[in-house]
């Protein structure tokens, strides 16, 4: 396998312009197989624009962009059959019922299957994984919105892809539909290798799931790493409290365990209701984005950030 194979997407020095601007700036990153992305960012920070790109949907203005080794511009059908697409928006198709909809879906893809990937995914497995069996008889109209959206999900799926992308795909479903679908991208990526793109703003959900996160801010890469890295770039943001003779202390340290065992050691009997809150990724995302946008745009100070972001 050589260095390419090994990667799902790599994209390099991306520029995206819609008439007079610049949507995307030099934007660079790659993805392994197997591996979970989550692309964050602001609204309007260029990330749905970032993945039509990359699905082939939206023509780039400049950069290098390779997706399962085929350039998006020119991908065929064959390339499309390999790839899962979970849009933002809805789906228009509500007179079809939920299982013919999906072996429909699917039907599509038996063309592509191979000896090592059956197509489509077995359409009773399918709507078990997702939490639809239930409801594989019933119009797709009358479904809930959080229904639906796991059908957006399915029809995503169907086609066993080797790589899919994932944009906003909670939005909308209650805690146990949410955790449900976490379970189902560890599933596809453990049994499968399916290498998945997911975009949310939901930060929790990014630090769950993804083995590495991008943030994107104003059409700008400005960090780049696993959540714990990005947690420790903004070292001194964990809070200790405690009570000390009556009086409430608050400290921001580096490392509250260590700062909380000097103060044992040194204050021992006298410290009460101590609490340590340790720096979250959201801490680290809001942070990093705070930066960004103070630096009102200027490229040079936005290069400066980047370079020291974790890489
Ligand atoms: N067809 C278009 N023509 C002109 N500008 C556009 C077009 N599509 C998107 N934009 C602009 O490009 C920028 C990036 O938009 P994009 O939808 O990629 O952001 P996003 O990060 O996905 O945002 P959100 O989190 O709100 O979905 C925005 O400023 C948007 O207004």
């Amino acid at each position: 396998m050589t260095m390419t194979d090994a990667l799902a997407i790599e994209v390099e020095r991306l520029r995206l312009r819609y008439g007079t601007t610049d949507v995307l700036h030099d934007v660079s990153f790659q993805v392994r197989r197997g591996e979970v992305l989550a692309l964050l960012g602001p609204n309007g920070a260029g990330k749905t624009s970032t993945i039509e790109i990359l699905e082939g949907f939206r023509m780039r203005s400049a950069g290098r962009v390779e997706v399962l080794g085929v350039d998006p511009a020119r991908g065929t059908e064959q390339w499309r059959a390999r790839m899962g697409i979970v849009l933002q928006s809805w789906r228009d198709h509500p007179k079809w019922r939920v299982r013919e909809l999906l072996a429909f879906q699917g039907s599509l893809y038996a063309p592509y299957s191979t000896a090592q990937v059956r197509r489509p995914w077995d359409i009773d497995d399918l709507l078990a994984a997702v939490g639809l069996t239930a409801q594989a008889q019933q119009p797709v109209k009358v479904l809930s919105g959080g229904q639906r959206r796991r059908l957006d999900v399915a029809i995503g799926l169907v086609g066993r892809p080797e790589l899919v992308f994932l944009d906003e795909p909670t939005t909308g479903l209650d805690p146990k539909a949410r955790r449900d679908f976490h379970e189902l991208v560890r599933r596809i990526r453990d049994e499968f290798e399916t290498t998945v793109l997911i975009t949310t703003h939901d930060l929790d959900e990014a630090e769950k799931l993804a083995d590495r996160i991008v943030i994107l801010a104003a059409g700008r890469i400005v960090a780049d790493g696993t959540s714990e890295q990005l947690t420790r770039q903004i070292a001194g943001h964990d809070e200790v409290r405690w009570v000390q003779g009556g009086e409430h202390l608050v400290r921001h340290v580096p490392d509250s365990t260590a700062f909380a065992r000097e103060l044992f050691a040194r204050e021992g009997a006298e410290i009460h209701e101590l609490e340590l809150r340790r720096a979250s990724l959201e801490d680290a995302y809001l942070s990093i984005v705070r930066t960004t946008e103070s630096s009102d745009g200027d490229a040079a100070d936005i290069e400066a950030q980047t370079n020291g972001a974790v890489r």
